[in-house]
């Protein structure tokens, strides 16, 4: 009798880096309220010859030519040497539903959802925590610094900020909308990080902790005003703004149709609007489909923050 073959898929959402507030420290996941999947799928399966990648989806052809530089093929083979085991016997195939150099946590829903799945396909070997430093450490093979700002959040789920021992959930408010807009551009990671000076002068520094601070205590008493006051990217946004094709005309749009907060997703070219009501990011999603997307690439969702994160489903074949 033939023994059932275990296949395992794995879904890991968008993220949006940063939260204006929270450079490096700071991501939320991304669920749109049409209840579209916005995120990258990896599925494993037995296979009797060597490790294997096998990439489809809308942005499948941005990936790299050669499959063994693909992040999914990195990750499969880094889980496969840490648990001692041969580079054979799996078949993993990549579903790129992300754009790349986009500021949607692209590379990071990969790898999220990429190791999430070799871990579930042999039965759980590393512990979540592990895993999550497992996640950083490649993301930031290919961003050109390890942070964890979106594959914690895509791996968790909600509004996670980054502490020295892991990730801790933020409540988030319930009544905002995260309106994203994706250009249809790539802008990489590494060369938006490069636009950044190295020392922040005591001024802007002070500003930052205090905002940062600010937003966390007012996610934790549910201070809407509070929050929104304090929601700014003084690290980030100023070096990188008129790198963005766009950003600020849209900024000042959003802002002039009442949206109370916008800022750069990630490193960008994505940009993202808190907007208070339905009606607002009905407004603001029409205006960024018209004046913010550039080509057939581009993308525009009306989100609500992710509350499961990462979703594992297990089948037999
Ligand atoms: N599975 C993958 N998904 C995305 N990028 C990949 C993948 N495999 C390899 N890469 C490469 O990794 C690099 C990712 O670059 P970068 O970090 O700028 O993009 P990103 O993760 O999409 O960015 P962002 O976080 O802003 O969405 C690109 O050079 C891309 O070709
Ligand atoms: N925190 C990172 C996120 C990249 O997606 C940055 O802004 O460079």
């Amino acid at each position: 009798m033939s023994q059932a073959k275990q296949r395992v898929s794995v879904y890991a959402p968008a993220s949006m880096g940063n939260v204006s507030v929270g450079f490096d420290l700071l991501g939320a996941a991304l669920a749109p309220v049409d209840g579209e999947p916005l995120g990258d799928r990896v599925h494993v399966e037995a296979s009797d010859g060597p490790l294997s990648l096998e990439c489809v989806g809308p942005y499948a052809d941005l990936l790299p030519g050669n499959v063994a530089d693909n992040i999914v093929l990195r990750c499969a083979r880094h889980f496969l040497q840490q648990q001692g085991k041969p580079e054979q016997g799996l078949a993993l195939t990549l579903e790129k539903n992300l754009p790349i150099g986009s500021g949607l946590g692209s590379s990071a829903s990969s790898v999220v959802a990429a190791l999430a799945a070799v871990n579930a396909f042999f039965d759980s070997p590393l512990s979540p925590q592990e895993l999550l430093v497992m996640m950083g450490e490649l993301e930031g093979q290919i961003s050109g610094s390890v942070h964890y700002d979106n594959v914690a959040p895509s791996y968790l789920g909600g509004l996670q900020l980054m502490q020295q021992d892991g990730a801790r959930a933020l409540p988030g408010f319930n009544a905002w909308y995260w309106v994203v807009a994706y250009p249809g551009i790539t802008l990489s990671t590494a060369k938006m990080r490069a636009l950044l000076p190295t020392e922040l002068p005591l001024a802007t520094a002070l500003r930052f902790g205090q905002q940062l601070a600010s937003f966390v205590d007012a996610c934790h008493r549910q201070d809407e005003a509070q929050a929104l006051a304090v929601l700014k990217d003084v690290v980030a946004e100023p070096y990188r703004a008129a790198h963005i094709p766009g950003y600020q005309a849209a900024r000042d749009k959003l802002q002039a149709l009442g949206c109370p907060a916008v800022g750069i997703s990630g490193s960008g070219p994505t940009l993202f609007a808190v907007a208070g009501d339905k009606t607002q990011a009905e407004a603001a999603a029409r205006y960024l489909q018209q004046h913010y997307v550039l080509n057939a690439r581009g993308l525009v969702r009306i989100c609500k923050l992710d509350p499961v994160g990462v979703q594992v489903e297990r089948g037999a074949m």
